[in-house]
């Protein structure tokens, strides 16, 4: 990966994310920088820092996990390393998001999340509610090598008024879609299912 190299987006893309609200992008990062990404990405997943998404449910605040079955966490990671390089890739797509498709972002927050198989999965949801100022832009990155159609897991998305379209988690796979406007779904999950996701706030939230 070039280091500084810019972002930008093609006229396709904009377009995509103008009429149907999401594109995706099939090599985000390169092979190597991306090999290097996941091998991160895997080490915190395998150290137990992460910990259950799940909804929290009633008094008793125990997590349901058949609404959503990953376990996650924030990623801050240091600048010299692979998480770093591609934090630094998330920050120049937020601006290339702003200045190519006028979405007007501010910060981002970005977040590890493996599901671990056995069928986890994360039901039909929006990522932002309209008319709140929070999450504007999702943008996810996905870590898994050698993804088989049988490990399941695809994303899903829902654009209004046209047929879902279906995105295997495979490695250094970008999408990008709008927050308010894209409901989605991950399904049920065989393998291991690594990705990292940027939720890009609006230039006016705080
Ligand atoms: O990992 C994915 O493909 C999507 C996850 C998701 O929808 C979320 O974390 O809000
Ligand atoms: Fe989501």
């Amino acid at each position: 990966m070039l280091k500084g190299a810019r972002v930008e987006l093609t006229d396709l893309e904009v377009e995509a994310l103008g009429t149907r609200g999401f594109f995706t992008r099939p090599f985000f990062i390169g092979n190597e920088a991306a090999l290097a990404a996941r091998a991160e990405a895997l080490a915190r997943a395998e150290s137990g820092v992460l910990h259950a998404a799940g909804i929290r449910r009633g008094a008793d605040k125990t997590q349901d996990s058949s609404v959503r079955g990953d376990l996650i966490g924030w990623v801050e990671p240091e600048p010299d390393t692979a998480l770093g390089a591609l934090r630094e890739r998330f920050a120049l797509l937020g601006r290339a998001l702003s200045e190519g498709a006028y979405l007007g972002l501010g910060r981002f927050d970005l977040q590890l999340a493996c599901y671990p198989g056995g069928g986890a999965h994360y039901s039909r949801h929006v990522d932002a509610f309209p008319g709140q100022s929070n999450r504007r832009a999702t943008a996810i990155w996905y870590a898994n090598e050698a993804w088989k159609t049988e490990h399941g897991g695809v994303l899903r998305l829902h654009p209004k008024d046209l047929p879902p379209v279906d995105i295997p988690p495979m490695l250094d796979t970008l999408v990008v879609f709008l927050s308010e406007r894209i409901e989605h779904e991950v399904l049920p999950t065989h393998a291991r299912r690594l990705a990292l996701t940027a939720w890009f706030y609006g230039r006016d939230s705080g």
